[in-house]
């Protein structure tokens, strides 16, 4: 029960982290009559076009964080994005505030180690053999230890950032430099993960609510250079696989608890299924549920932050995404070719509305839907081919 957005009896939703995907979150809350408020460390984040109000801090600093979470009292702080000072939100959910799904899951999934060890070392859930290293010394060694290739990734990082693939010693440099490069956080540790040659990889979109855990159907998806560019629903597997896949995702998501969505990112080898990592949270490669599935992952988020039911997720139409990055880093740059991706039957465009283009930054997603998940990637594909990032002063 709760009163309008605006009044005293609003119920208050804090995003911490105003993405792309913080922006669908705050449209499926104010479909409800939430009051919505939107937090990053830029100006204009996409979020921050649609919520009520919004608020530019360094998550990272605890004291901004709780400045502005006490000022604001939310009913529920929802975080959006990893590098959060998340020792603070274990603090603020002491003193009452509610964090989701928990702040324990914010703080452990926050770097990779926390989660890693959760998952391996006391779930005992099949992962890759893993080492972690703090300066170039170490990682000469962990690499040693994991072997070669191997994959290297800075252990607070997202969407590939700082992540390389070490084939040979000589790349080992080389790795860590990108990893000191790309992490979010101003922290040196790394994890050397052994390369798992997987025949494809799926999210596994899981919610927790008060009607219990259910599943979405699996997400298929190819990344590049760590990052998503092309996600599918529902993915080929076996019903071994799936069953596998699914006791992988109840028990890690047992383990963290709370109400909400989470993304859990498997590997599909030929006779094993390994647990890769988990989003508490919604999936950029879930975007692929906007056009698939009655109630997106951003509506089946919020539904079960707020405690109302989910009898029911039903995949409507088999459906695919595709991505649109940036190669270059400007304010001016502008979005052509909406017209003709538009043109492409049973397509959608959501594009993002950042200020600024950066190198590989992702900007816009063509989601297409068809009879089959193969016409549906053919779309998006042809969709996503016909936008374009233009910069004034380059050849058009
Ligand atoms: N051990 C591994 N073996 C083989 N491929 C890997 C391994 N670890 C990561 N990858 C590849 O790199 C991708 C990104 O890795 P990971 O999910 O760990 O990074 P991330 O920065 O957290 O990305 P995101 O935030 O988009 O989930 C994986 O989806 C997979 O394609
Ligand atoms: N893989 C995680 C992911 O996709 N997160 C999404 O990207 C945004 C950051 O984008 P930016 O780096 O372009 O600001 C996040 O805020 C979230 O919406
Ligand atoms: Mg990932």
């Amino acid at each position: 029960m709760y009163g309008a957005p605006l009044s005293i009896h609003a119920k208050k939703m804090m995003l911490l982290g105003s993405g792309e995907l913080g922006k669908e979150v705050i449209i499926e809350a104010q479909r409800l009559g939430v009051e919505t408020i939107a937090v990053d460390r830029y100006e204009n984040a996409p979020a921050m076009q649609v919520a009520h109000r919004h608020y530019v801090i360094n998550m990272l600093d605890p004291q901004q964080l709780r400045e502005v979470i006490e000022r604001e009292k939310p009913d529920v702080i929802v975080p959006e994005i990893e590098a959060i000072a998340t020792s603070e939100l274990v603090e603020l959910e002491k003193e009452g505030y509610r964090v989701i799904p928990t702040a324990n899951a914010s703080r452990l999934t926050m770097d990779r180690e926390g989660i890693r060890r959760l998952a391996a070392e006391t779930l005992q859930v099949p992962t890759a053999k893993y080492a972690f290293a703090d300066s170039l010394d170490e990682l000469k060694q962990a690499v040693a230890e994991i072997g070669l290739p191997c994959v290297i990734k800075p252990i607070m990082s997202s969407s590939g950032k700082g992540q390389s693939v070490c084939r040979s010693e000589a790349d080992i440099e080389t790795s860590w430099s990108c990893a000191m490069e790309g992490g979010r956080a101003k922290k040196t540790r790394v994890i050397v993960e052994e390369f798992i040659r997987f025949e494809s990889e799926i999210t596994l979109l899981t919610v927790r609510s008060v009607s219990g855990t259910s599943f979405c159907q699996p997400i298929g998806h190819v990344q590049k250079d760590g990052d998503y560019i092309e996600s599918w629903q529902p993915h080929r597997m076996s019903a071994e696989q799936l069953e596998e896949s699914q006791r992988i995702a109840k028990k890690v998501t047992d383990e963290l608890g709370g109400y909400g969505i989470y993304g859990v990112e498997l590997f599909l080898g030929q006779d094993k299924v390994y647990f890769s990592e988990v989003s508490p949270r919604p999936h950029d490669t879930g975007l692929v549920t906007l056009v698939s599935q009655d109630l997106s992952e951003f509506a089946l988020h919020v539904r079960a932050i707020l405690g109302f039911p989910i009898p029911t997720i039903r995949l409507l139409t088999p459906g695919a995404t595709h991505t649109l990055k940036a190669a270059e880093e400007r304010i001016d740059y502008r979005i052509e070719g909406i017209a003709e991706a538009l043109a492409v039957p049973n397509t959608q465009v959501r594009v993002f509305g950042k200020p600024e283009t950066k190198i590989g930054r992702r900007m816009a997603v063509a989601l297409s839907s068809a009879d089959d998940v193969g016409k549906a990637r053919e779309r998006a594909l042809e969709a996503a081919g016909a936008l374009r990032i233009v910069y004034p002063g380059v050849e058009e």
